[in-house]
């Protein structure tokens, strides 16, 4: 990642402003009989960046799926713009949240265009084809991902990244107020990855983003909740979220906090953690 690139990162287009767009309460997640989280109590501002990270199978994808509605929880409830998310329509739901998941597989037959296209579906009466506004937000969203000249191709002949990006483009043209992207940044090389994130932060939409990489996180994101052994701490900025203690605790290894020469940002270098040798017999 350059300076040049770091600079780029903007603040968000819209900051929080204090109402709730989306708040869960005690949620248990399970997959069958496994019970992945307990007791998650969390809540989303409107126009808020939130940033979910922990290590593999910590619950990430869980969460997201359960907060989009597509898992059903355990115990708890969530609640969208204060309605009981189980009470929103199917079609309803899926104009006022959108979901990218990690490990969608879009149907080989389609075309970009076709894919990107299916996010406006929601949007359309029952059997109505697309209108005017919906070629619009497609071709809007295709040029956010840096896809558009890529609409006629067919999408089992794209990249990984590519993919991904087509994927998001979806996402993007679906115009819901709330966004969940499950790793979005994966597959993508640096410079898409830090574009795309400037694009989630210029839509001044209230976002959910599962990540791996820390730091990107903690630049994208406006707060972090951490999942660690079945549960989630509360939703925190970065620099408390992620100090040294909490990331040795919860991954496992050193973080030394550096600031950026340019940007001041604080960015987190990693080590393996080093037990202290045991002192040798005398
Ligand atoms: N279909 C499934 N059947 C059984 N267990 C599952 C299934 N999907 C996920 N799990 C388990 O649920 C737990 C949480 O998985 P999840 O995918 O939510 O974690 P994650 O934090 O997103 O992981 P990663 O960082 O690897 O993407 C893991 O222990 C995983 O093995």
């Amino acid at each position: 990642m350059t300076t040049e690139e770091l600079r780029r990162l903007p603040a968000p287009a819209t900051g929080p402003d204090g109402t709730e767009r989306l708040r869960a309460e005690a949620l248990d997640c399970a997959i069958g009989r496994h019970t992945v989280l307990r007791g998650v109590s969390l809540s989303v501002r409107t126009g808020e960046i939130l940033g979910v990270v922990g290590p593999n199978g910590s619950g990430k994808s869980t969460l997201l799926r359960t907060l989009a509605g597509i898992h059903r929880p355990a115990a708890g409830r969530v609640y969208l713009d204060g309605t009981p998310l189980d009470r929103i329509p199917a079609r309803r739901r899926a104009r006022r949240i959108a979901l990218v998941g990690q490990e969608e597989e879009p149907p080989a037959e389609l075309r970009v265009g076709e894919l990107v296209a299916l996010g406006r579906v929601p949007h359309q009466p029952p059997w109505a084809g697309e209108d005017e506004a919906d070629r619009a937000a497609v071709r809007r969203a295709l040029r956010q991902v840096d896809l558009a000249d890529a609409a006629d191709r067919p999408v089992d002949q794209l990249s990984g990244g590519e993919r991904r990006r087509a994927l998001l483009a979806r996402g993007l043209a679906q115009d819901a107020p709330l966004l969940m992207l499950d790793e979005p940044t994966n597959h993508l090389d640096v410079r898409h990855q830090l574009t795309l994130l400037e694009v989630v932060r210029g839509l001044g939409r209230t976002v959910v983003l599962a990540m791996h990489d820390l730091n990107l996180a903690a630049s994208a994101c406006d707060r972090l909740v951490v999942l660690h052994d079945g549960g989630a701490r509360p939703p925190a900025p970065a620099a408390s979220a992620l100090t040294p203690d909490a990331v040795l605790e919860v991954f496992g290894v050193q973080a030394v906090p550096v600031a950026h020469p340019f940007t001041g940002h604080t960015h987190l270098l990693f080590t393996p953690h080093t037990r202290p040798e045991p002192e040798a017999p005398r």
